[in-house]
């Protein structure tokens, strides 16, 4: 299968002040033919003050349970919705605000999940690698595979599930 054909089920979520590019991100990606299912994780408006690790495990546990393929993740900084979604066992999550990285945390990291800051990034660039993200494919051939492994076995030892 080519990046082309890829078929994307998104989640979607925020704290209050990732709100606003949330919801803009949901509606690109609602009119994107690549994304065929977006789920948004919360908060519902601007004025809900749940906290950003609420939003960010709820989302991340439905990645490392295979509900959707992917999330973005919006708070002031990127950098507490970061932190929390890398703490689901399986997840891999990246705050990004420019589009090397964004390639890279798929193509070398093969993260499930991006995170922008709000206060750190404009709606339009946002909209732009969120774009860009949605291409972008890792390769289980690539180098990179076996650097990521040694994550994913770090995982599983401490979860007791391999020696
Ligand atoms: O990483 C945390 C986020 O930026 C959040 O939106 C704001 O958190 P704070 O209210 O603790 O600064």
């Amino acid at each position: 299968m080519t990046t082309d054909q890829v078929r994307w089920r998104i989640g979607v979520g925020s704290d209050n002040l990732g709100f606003a590019l949330k919801q803009l991100l949901a509606q690109r990606m609602a009119d994107d033919h690549r994304v065929v299912e977006v789920v948004d994780y919360g908060v519902p408006d601007e004025h809900d003050s749940t906290a950003y690790p609420h939003v960010g495990l709820r989302a991340a546990e439905a990645v490392a349970r295979g509900e959707v393929d992917r999330a973005v993740l919006v708070c002031g900084t990127g950098i507490g919705m970061s932190i929390s979604a890398n703490k689901v066992p399986g997840v891999r999550a990246s705050v990004a605000a420019d589009s090397y990285s964004v390639q890279r945390s798929v193509l070398s990291n093969n993260c499930q999940v991006l995170c922008f800051g709000a206060r750190v990034i404009g709606p339009e660039l946002a909209a732009t690698l969120l774009d860009e993200w949605l291409g972008h494919v890792f390769d289980e051939a690539s180098p990179s595979q076996r650097k990521v492994a040694v994550i994913s076995d770090y995982e599983q030892r401490e979860q007791g599930l391999a020696s």
